[in-house]
C-alpha cells in the first residue's frame, strides 16, 4: 500500500492540513499525519526526516505557517519528494508562509503548491505515486473526468 507522511508545524495547522488526509485516504493511500516542527522539535524533525524513507514513506507532505522552514528544512533530510503548503497565518494572510516555503536555494527543491492549497497537494502526491501504482494513475484520471464534468454540467440561473 502507497505510504505519504502529512506533517504540519502545530495542530493550529490540522483544520487546513486535514484536507489533504481526507482525500489521499480516499484514494487508498496509508497516511501518517503528525505535527513536527524544525522550530519547536529540531532533533525530533531531523529523526523523522532521515529515517521516513526506511519507514516506507514515499512522498512528505509538509503544512507551515509563518517563518514555514519545516518543509525546506525536511527536504534538506531525505531524498523523498516534498511538497510544501503555506498555511494562511493571522498577520500576513500565508504571504509570508508562502514565500518561506517556495524559495528554496538551488539543490533542495520543495514543490509548493498555493496557500491553503493541501487539497493539491494530495492530488500533487497522488500523481507522483501514480507513476508506481496503476491503480492510483487510474483513479487519479477518473477524478480529473469528474472534475471536467462538474464544471461541464454547470448550470447558471
Ligand atoms: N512554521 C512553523 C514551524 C516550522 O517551520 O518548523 N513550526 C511551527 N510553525 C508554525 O507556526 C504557526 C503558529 O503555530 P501555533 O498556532 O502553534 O502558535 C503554525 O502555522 C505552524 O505551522
Amino acid at each position: 500500500m502507497p505510504k505519504v507522511a502529512v506533517i504540519m508545524g502545530s495542530k493550529s495547522d490540522w483544520e487546513y492540513m486535514k484536507e489533504a488526509v481526507e482525500l489521499l485516504k480516499q484514494f487508498g493511500v496509508e497516511v501518517e499525519a503528525r505535527v513536527v516542527s524544525a522550530h519547536r522539535t529540531p532533533e525530533f524533525m531531523m529523526e523523522f526526516a532521515k529515517t521516513a524513507s526506511e519507514k516506507g514513506i514515499e512522498v512528505i507532505i509538509a503544512g507551515a505557517g509563518g517563518a514555514a522552514h519545516l518543509p525546506g528544512m525536511t527536504a534538506s533530510l531525505t531524498h523523498l519528494p516534498v511538497i510544501g503548503v503555506p498555511i494562511p497565518s493571522k498577520n500576513l494572510n500565508g504571504l509570508d508562509s508562502l514565500l518561506s516555503i517556495v524559495q528554496m536555494p538551488y539543490g533542495v527543491p520543495v514543490a509548493t503548491v498555493a496557500i491553503g492549497g493541501a487539497k493539491n497537494a494530495a492530488l500533487l502526491a497522488l500523481r507522483i505515486l501514480g507513476l508506481k501504482y496503476p491503480d492510483i494513475a487510474e483513479k487519479v484520471k477518473k477524478f480529473m473526468e469528474d472534475v471536467k464534468n462538474e464544471v461541464l454540467n454547470t448550470k447558471l440561473d
